[in-house]
């Protein structure tokens, strides 16, 4: 069985951020993701994953101004000083909280500028935040989304992610696949859980029910089949990452709503 992270962003949403690490510890889970951190001091987080005996194993850059409906800078050329605080910031909180990844977004398209001048300035961007996560252990991942979601966002499909990671050439920058994106843009998930573990170069997992983004035993994806690849794949190529519960409980923000829906991993456990 995978190793499942719950995220937080999403789960428990009727419970207040800090809490919501407890009930994801109270529901077996080992590991915890979500998009930001920032609104809390380092400590107070620090303190909920011990006291829980939890692992942060992913979290976001700042993104720009999330709230006026920026999604990333990495790609936004004349933002570089600020997507440059942005991973600094990012960086010492991935050290206050021993996360050994951080997710880097790439940002929206702005309108007049051409794929060519992003893109040079996505790899430039890139390349200088991959190594100052190397000098400090850690690794950034990129994640394809998908444009129904997220209309204009730039990296959509697992083979551009490839190339950028290839084109950036630092060992510290990988892919965050998740697999509702990879479904919704691009199909036959299964084969490229195959074609793209082996490479080294995915950082992070994750999984929702496809299309509403609920659990995953809902939707046209068969995560069963699925959790089967990824332990089949991962025992031969020795990937040892995460699998991130990304997905909004089907019965919403109600007591109990994220546990009541987690039978498909019950099943799993056994
Ligand atoms: O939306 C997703 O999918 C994510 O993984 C978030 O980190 C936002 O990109
Ligand atoms: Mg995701």
């Amino acid at each position: 069985m995978p190793r499942f992270a719950a995220n937080l962003s999403m789960l428990y949403p009727e419970l207040a951020f800090l809490d919501r690490f407890d009930a994801a510890a109270k529901d077996g889970f080992e590991g915890v993701e979500y998009l930001f951190p920032y609104d809390f001091p380092a400590a107070e987080i620090a303190a909920r994953l011990q006291a829980n005996g939890l692992q942060q194993v992913l979290f976001n850059a700042p993104p720009g101004h999330w709230e006026a409906g920026e999604r990333g800078l990495a790609c936004l050329p004349g933002r570089e000083n600020e997507f440059r605080e942005g991973i600094a910031r990012a960086l010492d909180y991935a050290a206050a909280l021993d996360c050994p990844r951080v997710h880097v977004m790439a940002g929206l398209m702005p309108s007049g500028l051409s794929r060519e001048m992003l893109e040079a300035t996505y790899i430039h961007n890139l390349r200088w935040a991959a190594g100052e996560a190397r000098k400090t252990g850690r690794d950034l991942l990129i994640e394809p989304i998908n444009t129904r979601d997220m209309p204009g966002f730039f990296l959509n499909r697992q083979d551009h992610a490839h190339a950028i990671v290839a084109a950036v050439g630092e060992p510290h920058l990988k892919v965050q696949m998740d697999l509702y994106h990879c479904q919704i843009v691009e199909g036959d998930v299964a084969m490229k859980v195959r074609e793209y573990l082996p490479t080294g170069r995915v950082g992070h997992l994750q999984i929702a029910g496809v299309p509403t983004r609920n659990e995953p035993d809902m939707g046209e994806l068969y995560h069963p089949y699925l959790f089967g690849v990824i332990d089949e794949v991962s025992a031969a190529c020795g990937w040892d990452g995460w699998v991130g519960c990304e997905y909004r409980p089907a019965r919403g923000a109600v007591v109990n709503g994220t546990t009541d829906g987690l039978g498909w991993l019950r099943a799993l456990r056994g």
